[in-house]
């Protein structure tokens, strides 16, 4: 777990709600009537062309609003040309339109939702969105989170991207592929700044014509008998996708015998070999292996021998140890199959003697085990289970 998360936050994440669930329930068509009656305003980000506050609506329902920002990039160099004020805000605000107009036609579980919308009739181009809110992503923090809440945001981009390649307006391109494009909300990752997708694949003669240009390499399309470079928007996603997010999230402390599947997703998506639905087809395999336990085959069933169970219990006054990446701060709190997977990880703390298992689980359903070096008594709690590590005649734990 991020060191910088606080305690709330940490129990949202184990809760699969990384970031600010809504207190009630989601509500779209706000217009500007319910916006008038906002409580208090945060900042949330700003870009070259737009800026996004956090409101709180009545009833407790916090959105984020986005409107153009008038400090940025956009705006200053429109009033460098043209010195006007009206006429700047207009045509920078024709990219928020845009955008509005994209995230009412393409909708994805990964897509920031569209709430509404509110058109200021009292200022030219005074227009904002209304969208569910999330958290600006930050790469450091993901980069410390375990890795099957990493492994979360990039099979999200990856269903996000096969969604985009056939979506109803077409193959659609994210031309201005970041990070800072994405927000997390409740641990999913989602697009919110639509304003440089494109859905046009370049017309072609040859294929020299179907070229994808990167920083480090290059890839040649096929140009196809109706003279478009067909795919073209659909690989610049995915190697974008590879260059930003898998190389950074995916491979670093992969579960051991899930390595090659991800090794494989790796190659073929930094070469790009494989098609959107096939890298999807590999993640989805992996999600399932990871699921079911089915990479943890060759666990010996008789490491839980050296535990003893006390079902129904609770420990209490523990002394935690730090384990990292911890899903709580202040222990040692990791995701496992079964007690099976805990007690090999037990085994593999110096310090751990004991560990626990309730009904809390991650986003892919495994259970959350609290590991720790010792604690003063038990009390019953149904939904709980304390496994003790036994003790060899010498003292030693086992
Ligand atoms: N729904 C949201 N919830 C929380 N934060 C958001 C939301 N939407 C956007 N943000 C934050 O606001 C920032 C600016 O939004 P957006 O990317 O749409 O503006 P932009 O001007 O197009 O940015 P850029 O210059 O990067 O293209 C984002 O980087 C993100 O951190």
């Amino acid at each position: 777990m991020d060191p910088g998360l606080s305690t709330n936050d940490s129990e949202n994440y184990i809760n699969g709600k990384l970031s600010l669930d809504n207190p009630v329930t989601a509500k779209t068509d706000i217009g500007c009537e319910e916006l008038s009656g906002i409580k208090a305003v945060d900042f949330l980000g700003s870009g070259y062309t737009k800026t996004v506050l956090k409101a709180a609506l009545s009833q407790g329902l916090f959105v984020a609003l986005k409107s153009v920002n008038h400090q940025g990039t956009d705006m200053r160099l429109c009033m460098e040309d043209f010195q006007d004020s009206q006429g700047c805000l207009e045509l920078v605000s024709f990219k928020l339109r845009k955008e509005i107009v994209l995230l009412r036609r393409l909708q994805h579980p990964n897509i920031v939702e569209l709430r509404g919308q509110c058109q200021d009739s009292t200022l030219v181009g005074g227009i904002t969105a209304v969208l569910e809110q999330g958290m600006p992503l930050q790469m450091i923090q993901l980069l410390q989170s375990p890795w099957e809440e990493r492994f979360r945001v990039c099979l999200g981009l990856v269903r996000l991207l096969q969604y985009l390649s056939r979506s109803p307006l077409g193959s659609v391109a994210l031309l201005d592929f970041q990070p800072r494009q994405f927000v997390m909300v409740s641990g999913e990752l989602k697009l919110t700044d639509l304003d440089d997708a494109s859905i046009q694949e370049p017309a072609c003669q040859e294929d020299s014509d179907c070229q994808l240009q990167f920083p480090l390499c290059n890839f040649t399309l096929r140009c196809s008998p109706s003279r478009i470079c067909e795919g073209l928007n659909e690989m610049r996603n995915l190697y974008n996708a590879y260059r930003y997010f898998f190389t950074y999230l995916l491979p670093h402390q992969a579960p051991p015998l899930l390595k090659p599947l991800i090794h494989q997703i790796m190659n073929s998506t930094g070469d790009l070999k494989q098609s959107i639905n096939e890298t999807l087809v590999a993640f989805e395999e992996v999600l399932h292996m990871y699921k079911s336990g089915l990479h943890l085959e060759n666990l010996p069933p008789s490491i839980t021998r050296d535990y003893a169970v006390l079902k129904g219990m609770r420990s209490v006054a523990n002394m935690e140890y730090r384990c990292w990446p911890s899903y709580k701060q202040q222990g040692c709190v990791l995701s496992v199959h079964s007690a099976r997977e805990a007690a090999l990880i037990c085994s593999s703390h110096p310090q751990c003697t004991s560990f626990s298992l309730s009904s809390e689980k991650t986003w892919t359903g495994r259970l959350l085990a609290s590991f720790r070096s010792g604690f003063s008594h038990l009390v019953p709690d149904v939904n709980s289970a304390v496994y003790m590590r036994r003790v060899k005649a010498s003292g030693a734990v086992l």
